[in-house]
């Protein structure tokens, strides 16, 4: 079984474990305890915060990312720690912020998400989502945008994309090759994402993004994905894309408010 099989099929385990323990009731006392007004930030959007940011800055949206099946352990973290790289990673620039919330690989949580939701920032939940139920915490956590991926959900995605929009989510629709952007067009995705990760063999190549953007009309806000590591690998995806999706490299880095304000200056 490929890596993205593997991990799909469990985390619809997990998902219904999640709803028979009905974690939503947890996740709302945990926020209530936090005192956060969700509804507020709720308005935030990620398209408009990546136009907005494109006249000054290189936009990227940093990613919260602690494991991965590529790289085993890339930081270890605890919800102040969360709270600390999200402070840093706005002070260096960033127009939004991804957040992993999927557990086993790559050691995400829903908490870090809601951590990090105290910052006015457009946040993306990072996670593989397979069923409404995510959607439906996705909203409750006060996420801005979710990750939907052609190659999960195929041509079922337009109904994620219906859900997600009576529930006030953007959604970042995620593609890797010729097929399923057509897919994505179909559908009608407003942000449509690129992954020079293939997620069958882990294997990153940076000119899957200068092959497929020219496909996508240029009403639709572009991102590239994944494997950017530094100003030159992000320069080469910013010909082709409106903004570009960077966890690994930053998470990794010594000084993220630096390394962020690095790669998102001009
Ligand atoms: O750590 P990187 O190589 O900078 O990649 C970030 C992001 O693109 C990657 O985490 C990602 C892209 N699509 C995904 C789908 C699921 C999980 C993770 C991802």
């Amino acid at each position: 079984m490929d890596v993205l099989k593997k991990i799909v099929a469990d985390r619809k385990k997990m998902i219904e474990l999640e709803k028979r323990k009905n974690i939503i009731q947890d996740l709302r006392s945990f926020i209530e305890n936090k005192d956060i007004d969700i509804e507020k930030k709720k308005k935030l959007k990620l398209s408009k915060s990546i136009k907005k940011v494109k006249e000054i800055k290189n936009p990227i949206i940093t990613e919260i990312k602690p494991s991965s099946p590529s790289k085993g352990n890339i930081k270890k973290i605890n919800l102040k720690d969360v709270e600390n790289i999200a402070k840093e990673m706005i002070d260096g620039g960033c127009c939004g912020i991804s957040i992993l919330t999927e557990p086993k690989y790559f050691n995400g949580s829903y908490y870090n998400l809601i951590v990090a939701r105290k910052f006015d920032i457009p946040i993306l939940m990072k996670d593989f989502i397979v069923d409404f139920y995510q959607i439906d915490i996705a909203s409750e956590i006060g996420a801005n945008a979710i990750l939907l991926m052609v190659s999960v959900l195929g041509e079922d995605i337009g109904e994620f994309l219906d859900y997600a929009k009576e529930n006030d989510l953007e959604c970042l629709v995620e593609t890797h090759n010729e097929e399923e952007i057509d897919i994505a067009l179909d559908t009608g995705a407003k942000i449509i994402g690129i992954n020079n990760r293939d997620l069958k063999t882990l294997k990153i190549d940076l000119s899957t993004t200068e092959k497929l953007a020219p496909l996508i009309p240029n009403n639709k806000i572009k991102v590239g994905e994944s494997g950017i590591y530094n100003k030159e690998d992000l320069n080469y995806i910013l010909k082709f894309v409106d903004s570009a999706l960077i966890g690994s490299s930053i998470m990794e880095s010594e000084n993220i408010k630096e390394k962020v304000n690095e790669l998102a200056k001009k």
